[in-house]
């Protein structure tokens, strides 16, 4: 079964210089539930192919060959109010500056609320639990639904964009590296929780990273970019067991193994009371 499904998807940007050919041909299903990861150096055309998706590319990029349908609708075909109900219901994006994608000068409950209403629910108690509902699932406790973004860290910030993401339970969530600007651990531990909803709630993702160690724990499939094509699709075991292309060789040869040899421990670092303390 498949949910999202691109066909000869082909995105050029129009410039003073001429045409940028930033997608060429690129052809993928999504399954119901399936997460897809799209990996591939700055440039390949990640982000352009998920923009055309969700269709939020904007002049000078133009779709010019090609389809998209999420679950038999023709998305590149949708226009005005019939665009503006589809997006968050059925495709929901958290993208790499999501941290700040919240209005700093609007109380988080408020976030919910202007979203809840352009979506046309309007009943405030309604409107309150449910963003209540939101931060719990997200890990946040709901009493801090009054508080302002700048009280909550850049990880609890993520989760609250992650929260609103998902409040009108869309099929495909797209998440275009949306860890980038958070420390390892809280990465990780943001993109688990992603799991774990997704195994609740049953929502797709298609999910953008440069980081392919973490692509390959995360995700179902991947597909390797390069050049605006898409030129290998698998998963994770197949890809560490048999890459196609020598590209996909070449990333999987610049992940550092997960468990480096042990060097002894000298120079600035030393053992004291049985942790490793730095002078
Ligand atoms: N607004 C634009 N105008 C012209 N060219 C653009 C524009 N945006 C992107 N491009 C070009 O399209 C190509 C694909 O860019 P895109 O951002 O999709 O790649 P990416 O793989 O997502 O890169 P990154 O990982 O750095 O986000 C690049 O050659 C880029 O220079």
């Amino acid at each position: 079964m498949t949910l999202l499904q691109v066909r000869n998807l082909s995105v050029d940007y129009a410039t003073e210089d001429g045409v940028v050919h930033a997608a060429r041909d690129i052809s993928f299903d999504i399954a119901p539930g399936e997460v897809l990861g799209l990996a591939g150096e700055s440039g390949s055309g990640k982000s352009t192919v998920a923009f055309a998706i969700a269709r939020l590319h904007r002049p000078p990029a133009f779709i010019s060959d090609g389809s998209v349908t999420l679950d038999g609708t023709d998305v590149l075909q949708l226009d005005g109010e019939a665009l503006r109900a589809w997006r968050w219901r059925e495709v929901a994006v958290v993208l790499q500056s999501a941290m700040n994608a919240l209005n700093p000068l609007l109380r988080v409950a408020d976030q919910f609320r202007d979203m809840f209403q352009a979506h046309g629910i309007h009943d405030r108690k309604e409107i309150r639990a449910r963003s209540a509902d939101l931060l719990n699932m997200v890990g946040i406790d709901p009493a801090r639904l009054d508080d302002y973004p700048h009280r909550f860290s850049g990880g609890m910030r993520q989760r609250i964009v992650i929260a609103m993401a998902l409040a009108l339970s869309p099929k495909l969530l797209i998440m275009d590296e949306p860890t980038t600007a958070l420390d390892v651990v809280v990465q990780r531990e943001l993109l688990e929780e992603v799991a774990d909803l997704r195994s609740k709630l049953g929502f797709a993702v298609l999910f953008i990273t440069h980081d392919l160690a973490l692509m390959s724990q995360f995700c179902d499939r991947i597909g390797i970019m390069l050049r605006g094509e898409l030129v290998e699709l698998g998963t994770p075991t197949q890809m560490v067991a048999a890459p196609r292309h020598p590209y996909t060789r070449a990333l999987w040869n610049a992940i550092p193994p997960l468990h480096p040899p042990s060097y002894p421990l000298e120079g600035p670092l030393r053992p004291q009371g049985g942790q490793v303390q730095r002078q």
